[in-house]
Order: structure tokens, then sequence, then C-alpha cells
């Protein structure tokens, strides 16, 4: 396996799979299946015409979406109980793919270009979720180092950097968002649905019931209320956590639920750390058409 250890310069090193040129994680610890010749393949495995998707770069909040997705689906609240990594594309064989019973939520945080190639023909409907990028590179230090098959001991001080350059598994979050931004731009036809962590943390019953109405159901008060609450932060960490895999994790304790704050970059960046990434955003983000509200 093209395994590649990423050198930020600094010394510190994250392990990743590379394939193309492209950085995957590794997923070695639970899918031992995962293989770069499954990775190349999934541009041929084919979409149901009631298949909906998550996709988000790492970190937006893309376990909170899918549970509430899957949730609105089933026209349930129960809990659910798989994990969201047994129905994201990057991290399965085509089999397990195909396997997953409809409807399916799916998600991913690889780009277009390596997703199924029928998703914008056969009008895929799409979820897309944004969180303030500053809040994503917390939350990314915090899973890189507490994950095992990355196998990565670096420093906060210098991983703003190494997110900024994009030295880690999918790559640069300006070049993910802004590829992104460009197809929905350009596909105004095509059914996608933006969201963010912020707005779903600050009006969950809103946001809900308009991921509701986007997903063609019609879920009631009560339904989406239930959902709302079963999905909060720390009734999920309660539940969720103990499903995940104790040997993918550092010490065997799973941290996939961290914080789940708007706002922790404040306790992380210094100053000049906050006001490079900012300097780095204007200038990356300069011709974007999407308004960020980012506090
Ligand atoms: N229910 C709920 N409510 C609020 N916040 C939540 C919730 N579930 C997960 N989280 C937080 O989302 C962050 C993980 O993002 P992702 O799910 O996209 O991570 S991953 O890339 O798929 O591993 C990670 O953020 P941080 O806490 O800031 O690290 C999770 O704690």
């Amino acid at each position: 396996m093209p395994i590649k250890n990423i050198d930020d310069g600094s010394g510190e090193t994250l392990r990743v799979l590379e394939v193309d040129g492209y950085f995957a994680p590794t997923f070695d610890t639970v899918f031992q299946n995962q293989q770069e010749e499954e990775f190349r393949s999934i541009p041929n495995w084919p979409l149901k015409p009631d298949d909906v998707l998550i996709c988000a770069y790492p970190k937006a909040g893309t376990h909170w979406l899918w549970e509430v997705s899957s949730m609105l689906v089933n026209q349930s609240a129960d809990r659910v109980k798989l994990i969201k990594e047994t129905a994201m594309l990057e991290a399965l064989t085509e089999e397990q793919f195909r396997n997953i019973p409809s409807p399916r939520v799916l998600n991913t945080h690889i780009p277009l270009r390596l997703m199924p190639k029928d998703t914008l023909s056969n009008k895929t409907k799409i979820v897309f979720v944004q969180r303030n990028p500053k809040d994503i590179c917390v939350s990314f230090f915090n899973h890189h180092s507490k994950i095992v098959e990355y196998d990565f001991n670096g420093k906060f001080e210098n991983y703003v950097n190494r997110f900024l350059k994009g030295l880690v598994d999918y790559g640069s979050w300006f070049e993910y968002t802004l590829e992104w931004e460009k197809i929905i731009r350009d596909n105004p036809e095509h059914p996608f649905h933006m969201m963010s962590y912020e707005d779903m943390k600050s009006d969950p019953i809103s946001e809900i019931g308009r991921l509701s109405e986007f997903l063609g159901l019609k879920s009631s008060p009560e339904l989406i209320a239930e959902i709302a609450d079963k999905c909060d932060f720390s009734a999920m960490k309660k539940e969720k956590d103990p499903l995940e895999n104790t040997k993918d994790w550092k010490d065997a304790k799973p941290g996939m639920y961290r914080k789940g704050q708007v706002g922790d970059w404040k306790n992380w960046f210094t100053v000049a750390q906050s006001e490079y990434f900012d300097t780095v955003f204007n200038q990356r983000m300069k011709d974007s058409s999407f308004t960020y509200r980012f506090s």
C-alpha cells in the first residue's frame, strides 16, 4: 500500500494513504480491506435514485448530519445502530457499498471527481455541510492526535500551517470548498442543500425542518423535535462513542465526540496564528461568491 508520512517541514509527520497524489486516510486499523485499487474504483460505483449524499470537509459535522438525515429518512428518532463510517464511500469496498440497504444515506469527504461519476447526472440529493475552518482546524488536530492510524504526535503551533497548506488527509480545505462552490454554481438545477454547523447549533429545529423539506419528507414537528434532541451533542457522545472501535484510538479512548462547540478555536489559536489564518483565508477565498458567517 502506498503509505506516505507527510512532513510539513517541521519534522512532524502524519501517516496517510496516497492515491495518485491524493491523500486519503489509511483506515487500516478498522477497515483492513481499504486498498488503493478499491479507492480508485469509487467513480464506477452505481448510485440509486433515492440515495442521499452528505458531503463535507472532515470535522464539519458529518457524523451529526448523517445521524439526523438517517433518522429523517427512517422517519424515526430511534438511535442509528451503526457508525457513519459504515456508509462512508472511501471507507468501504464496493461490495459493502452495494450491500447498504436502501434508502441509503451516504457520506464522504472526497471531492466530486473521485466520487461515483453518476452523482450529477443521477441528480443525487447532496447535503453540503460547512463549518468555520478555524474550528475545523482545531477539531482535525485533535482527530489526528488521537487516532492511531495517523501516527501523529505534532504540536498545535505547527499544525495551523499544516492545515493551511493542506498537508492532511483529504488535502486543502480551500481547494475542497472552492471546488464545491464552483460545482454548486455551475449546476443550478442540481438538488444541493447547504447547511452549516453554526446554524445547526443555533437553531437545530429550523435546520432539521429545512433538511426534511429538502429530502422531500413530511416530518411532524414532534419527530423533528425528537430528532434534534436525540442528535444533541451530549446524547450522541453518550450513545455513539461506545460504538467506536477502541483499537482505532490512542489509549483505547474514542474521541469522535470531542467538544461540539462553536468557537473553540479561540481557546487554541494565538492572536498571531488567528491573524495569519485570516490573511490566508482572505487571500484564498477572495473570489468566493458565498457568504461565510463565522464567529
Ligand atoms: N451532535 C453533535 N452536535 C454538535 N457537534 C457534534 C455532534 N456530533 C459530532 N460533533 C462534532 O463534529 C466534529 C466532528 O466532525 P465530523 O463528524 O465531520 O468528523 S469526521 O471528519 O467525519 O471524522 C467534532 O467537533 P469538535 O468537538 O469540535 O472536535 C464533533 O465533536
